[in-house]
């Protein structure tokens, strides 16, 4: 552990909690939100649609097993602040290469312990998420010399950029396209692949192309600035949008794009920022939710079957289209035929998948990656498979229509 220095989390309504420095020491502001994730905090930590977020966990106990080599979901952590209640005194796990503490102290990542994370919980359920900082260290003492007071740390908050309306996925994309070769069923490679896929990175995590190469697809994984020429040049049997973070009501070129993928009537796949986006290019609107889904234990209904998932999420934003039967899209005077609403969370009855009828397309608010979380999803991405193989609708196009 490193040496206990105090630290104050402050939110943008004015509530303040003091606490321990965690990680590294100094101040970070961004929206703060809630995962109530048992386990995963390392995959949370490096998912690029945390990129603005300070991460309180939920569960009390962080850090037990370390980090390791093997769990991240990209190169680097990307949430802009960790908290936590009681960060664990050594790591134990036969996987860890070091500590959390370490971890977060070398990618300097301000964190803070010892907060009563169910108290702060409870707060944002009810006032919803908003802005707020942790400052540790030298952020604690104002110019003169002197500790800063509550009230200047609150203004500092409130100087923060909101997350509504901001546009982020080019600030966590690659910058330069490269290939997930195929795998086959023994995990060696394959030399041709069942399908080739486009995956435009919006803030893609790792696990995501890998389960798409476990079915024996190439992926092109493109920066979230790709064209469609660019696609065209590579000639894929299917588009795929992944996660990121940001509003998708300022994804423009993202959904621009993804209506050239559609006209093309190219398969398209979506998970989480590629539902909403799915959702915008349709013509529906988004919204955002009041303190949002991110945990690994969220029950889903598959409306299609009746079945119940448990599924990983992290959203705070949401697609806003009808529940009940099918709807024309409302883009360009229904251009793109019919929807449904193929999935709905059972906590609060939010859009969590979408199904066009007239075009291959789908998409699921959820990451059936489930990096980490439970598996129930993963049929999803042999949905998309067998998409590709007989594209002509959408999944669930009645044999007349397709
Ligand atoms: N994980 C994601 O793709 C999140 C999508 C979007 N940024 C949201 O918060 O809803």
């Amino acid at each position: 552990m490193n040496e206990p220095s105090p630290a104050t989390l402050v939110l943008e309504d004015g509530r303040t909690f003091a606490g321990a420095a965690y990680g590294a020491r100094g101040r970070t502001r961004g929206e703060i939100v809630f995962n109530t994730g048992m386990t995963g905090y390392q995959e949370t930590l490096t998912d690029p649609s945390y990129h603005r977020q300070i991460v309180v966990m939920t569960a009390p106990h962080i850090g037990n097993t370390g980090v390791n080599a093997d769990d991240a979901e990209s190169a680097r952590v990307w949430v802009a602040g960790f908290v936590v209640r009681d960060p664990a005194r050594r790591a134990s796990n036969w996987r860890a290469t070091g500590s959390l503490d370490d971890a977060l102290v070398a990618e300097s990542v301000v964190g803070i312990s010892g907060i009563d994370t169910r108290a702060l919980t409870r707060h944002l359920r009810e006032r919803g998420v908003m802005r707020a900082g942790i400052f540790s260290g030298p952020a604690l003492t104002g110019p003169d010399g002197t500790r800063r007071t509550d009230a200047d740390l609150v203004a500092d908050v409130r100087q923060a950029p909101a997350m509504a309306g901001a546009d982020l996925a080019g600030e966590v994309s690659t910058d330069a396209a490269y290939v997930v070769e195929p795998l086959g069923p023994d995990g060696a490679p394959l030399a041709e692949p069942v399908a080739t896929v486009v995956a435009v990175d919006l803030g893609i995590k790792a696990m995501t192309p890998q389960r798409l190469a476990e079915r024996g697809v190439r992926v092109h994984v493109l920066p979230s600035a790709a064209t469609i020429a660019d696609i065209e040049e590579i000639g894929p049997d299917g588009v795929f949008y992944s996660n990121g973070p940001g509003d998708p009501a300022a994804a423009t070129h993202e959904v621009e794009l993804l209506r050239s993928v559609l006209d093309r009537r190219i398969p398209f796949f979506g998970i989480c920022y590629g539902n909403q986006i799915l959702g915008r290019a349709l013509g529906y609107g988004t919204y955002k939710l009041a303190y949002g889904h991110r945990g690994v234990n969220q029950p889903v209904l598959d409306r299609a079957t009746g079945k119940v998932e448990i599924t990983a999420h992290n959203h705070g934003f949401a697609v806003d289209a009808p529940l009940e039967g099918e709807s024309v899209a409302p883009y360009d005077g229904g251009r793109y035929g019919r929807v449904v609403v193929s999935h709905i969370g059972l906590n609060d009855q939010v859009v969590e998948g979408l199904n066009a009828l007239d075009l291959p397309a789908f998409s699921v608010q959820y990451h059936p990656e489930a990096a980490a979380g439970p598996h129930d999803a993963a049929y999803l991405f042999d949905r998309f498979v067998d998409l590709m193989a007989s594209p002509t609708a959408g999944p669930d196009t009645p044999k007349e229509l397709a």
